[in-house]
């Protein structure tokens, strides 16, 4: 195990995924995030969420971004997201900028997928309709997207379910089909801010395993947030650890452990290392 104390940690990325050249397969881009401050203006006063962010994320990697409450994962990834804009910095995708000078580049930020830790499914819209939004709002004809939006159901495990309504599925299945919503315009980057967070250790164990699997056979880029030590390291490539008040990166773990990794992982003496490396440095905090 080799922790990092720097964002500057040398890093090889992983090749990019061959079948990120074929049409109709996602083009995933990385991400080069550097100098990001956010502070919030409040009416008690400013809070300085974040601080000298300096961050690459390679094309096709999978990074899980982990700290203790309030240390600023959200505020990182929504400002990863488009979704809030940082305070000073630049995020580029792919050589592309995103957000410079406060300003943001809307197309960059439509190839991007978002997941949060509530599905956000349209409660009137079966699963299938659901999924295939974000190709409607893009102009899609209806067969092709009902194509799409079935294929991309078997791949997070709903077949069968494309019918249903929301309220008829359990929160696992929900955020499957939240996934495969993300994942339905071929996003470039994949965030995912806590997305198992709700569900119970079971059914997230389960999840986990699928999201490997999307993230292999679909080859983006993913920055997922996590509460928990043990999934950071069971899906990542690196786990980032920030430190709060304000936030910033305080070491970059690579997890060199063979894919595709199955539950028994978490039993090896490697995986428990990690986990035990990364929460001590959590401990050091107090
Ligand atoms: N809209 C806001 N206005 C003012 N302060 C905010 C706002 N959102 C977040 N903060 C503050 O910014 C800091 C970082 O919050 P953030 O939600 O990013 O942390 P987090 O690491 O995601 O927390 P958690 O793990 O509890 O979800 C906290 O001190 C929080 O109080």
């Amino acid at each position: 195990m080799t922790t990092h104390q720097a964002p500057t940690a040398t890093w090889a990325p992983p090749p990019p995924a061959e079948e990120a050249t074929e049409p109709g397969v996602p083009r995933a881009a990385g991400l080069r995030v550097a100098g990001v401050d956010k502070t919030y203006t409040t009416r008690r006063g400013d809070v300085h969420a974040l601080s000298g962010i300096d961050l690459e994320v390679a094309r096709g990697e999978f990074v899980s971004l982990v700290g203790r409450s309030g240390c600023g994962k959200t505020t990182l990834l929504r400002v990863l997201s488009g979704l809030l804009a940082p305070t000073a910095g630049t995020v580029e995708a792919g050589d592309r900028p995103a957000w410079v000078a406060g300003r943001r580049d809307d197309a960059v930020f439509a190839e991007f997928g978002l997941v949060f830790q509530e599905a956000n499914l349209f409660p009137w819209f079966t699963v299938v309709d659901n999924v295939a939004l974000p190709l409607k709002l893009r102009g899609v004809g209806r067969a092709e997207r009902r194509a799409r939006a079935s294929e991309l159901c078997a791949t997070v495990g709903l077949t069968g379910f494309e019918d249903s309504y929301p309220r008829e599925l359990s929160g696992g299945m929900r955020q499957r089909a939240a996934i495969a919503r993300a994942l339905a315009c071929d996003p470039s980057v994949l965030l995912m801010d806590e997305p198992f967070g709700a569900l119970d250790a079971m059914t997230r164990d389960r999840m986990n395993l699928e999201l490997q699997h999307i993230h292999a056979s679909s080859g983006t880029t993913v920055v997922f947030v996590t509460h928990s030590i043990s999934e950071a390291v069971f899906l990542a490539d690196r786990v980032v650890l920030l430190t709060p008040r304000p936030g910033r990166i305080r070491s970059i773990t690579p997890i060199d452990l063979p894919r595709p990794r199955t539950v028994e992982v978490e039993a090896t003496p490697e995986f428990g290392e990690l986990v035990v490396g990364l929460r001590r440095q959590l401990d050091e905090e107090d």
